[in-house]
């Protein structure tokens, strides 16, 4: 479906949990965050329903996130009923990669075509340090699975960190020339946590490309696609740059989230929410009027550039990225 500045909106990112099963400094609080009661999260049942009517009204791909969307019960389940949708044609997840040497052969039969996944840097000590705990061990054995598995184009999404991994641009990039992967980065945006990080710790895309000597552009033919890819000369794998601030892709926006806890977000940055969940328990007969109320919610644009932008008030982790 259209919204009301001709955009078409048919990509649905699902979150299916707030909890994570890693702590990134720029994303979640150090103590982690308490557990909601059943009754505050949707059900995967109530998920699936949103999701059914959602395709009914264009919606083709879907992002399966969160939170960790593998530390949620019954993950497979839902991937599964997904997945036999007609209407959804392309049906992905997002992930921190350390439970995907366990389910990626499970995640492919259940039908989850792909994962990106969250990497941010290739050193042991500073994984751990970043994610406040986490092995790199286990993430590269998740690559390794989900390759296996064919859940593929594998896609590695690292945000670029100030004092952090502005030195490792050129060894991510590498990671293409002998593998068939894409390694994309992503300027850190200004929300949650990593607010008061985004002025003093921002890298822009445009310092992460002049660091990458030799990049050739190509074209992936998917205009709404956030990042813009290039490739090394004679490498197997695609560079691409997210780059939600210096150059925003807003203009080509084709989403709305869905958040565990049960509220349609028409944009990212954006505070505005349609209670999902009130109208899924009140048995509200027609859905789909919540959904297209969302879609024609849908904002121009962020104001992330703006001086008085204030961040939105949910933290990323509990809206799923
Ligand atoms: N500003 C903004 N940033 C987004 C949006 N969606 C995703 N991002 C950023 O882009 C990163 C990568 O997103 P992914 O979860 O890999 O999803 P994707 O880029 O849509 O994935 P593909 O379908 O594989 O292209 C996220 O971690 C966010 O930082 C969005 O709608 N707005
Ligand atoms: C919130 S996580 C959820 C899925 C999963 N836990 C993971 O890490 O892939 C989704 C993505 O958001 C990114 N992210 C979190 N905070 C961000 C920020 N402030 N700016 C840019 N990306 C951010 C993470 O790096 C991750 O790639
Ligand atoms: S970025 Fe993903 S893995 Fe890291 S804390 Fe946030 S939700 Fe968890
Ligand atoms: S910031 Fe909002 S309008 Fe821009 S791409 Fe993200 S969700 Fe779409």
């Amino acid at each position: 479906m259209e919204d009301t500045l001709g955009r078409n909106i048919n990509y649905l990112r699902v979150s299916v949990t707030d909890l994570c099963n890693l702590r990134c400094q720029y994303c979640m609080p150090e103590e982690g965050i308490a557990k909601k009661h059943h009754g505050e999260i949707l059900s995967l049942e109530e998920i699936f329903q949103v999701v059914k009517t959602a395709a009914d009204l264009g919606i083709h791909k879907v992002r399966i996130t969160g939170g960790e969307p593998l530390v949620r019960k019954g993950i497979l389940e839902l991937i599964e009923n997904i997945a036999n949708l007609q209407k959804i044609k392309d049906l992905a997840m997002t992930t921190n990669g350390i439970l995907l040497r366990q389910y990626a052969s499970d995640l492919k039969a259940a039908g989850l075509k792909r994962v990106n996944i969250s990497l941010d840097t290739l050193r042991e000590e500073r994984y751990k340090n970043i994610t406040r705990g986490g092995k790199f061990k286990a993430v590269w054995e998740g690559i390794e699975a989900a390759r296996k598995a064919g859940l593929c184009p594998i896609k590695i999404n690292v945000v670029l960190i100030g004092d952090f991994n502005d030195d490792e641009i050129e060894d991510f990039a590498k990671l293409t020339l002998e593998e068939s992967m894409e390694v994309r980065f992503i300027e850190l945006m200004p929300i949650g946590q990593a607010a008061a990080w985004a002025k003093n710790r921002f890298i822009s895309n445009h310092t992460a490309k002049e660091r990458i000597k030799g990049l050739i552009p190509v074209y992936d033919g998917d205009r709404s696609s956030p990042a813009k890819y290039y490739q090394l000369p004679g490498g197997k794998g695609k560079i691409g740059f997210i780059n939600p601030i210096s150059n925003h892709f807003c203009k080509h926006c084709n989403r709305i989230r869905l958040t565990a806890d049960g509220r349609l977000k028409p944009c990212l940055h954006w505070d505005q929410e349609m209670d999902v969940k009130a109208a899924l328990r009140a048995g509200v007969e027609d859905l789909g009027e919540i959904i297209q109320k969302t879609i024609l919610a849908k904002p121009l644009q962020h104001t992330l550039n703006r001086s008085d932008h204030a961040p939105v008030e949910r933290d990323m982790y509990r809206i799923g990225g």
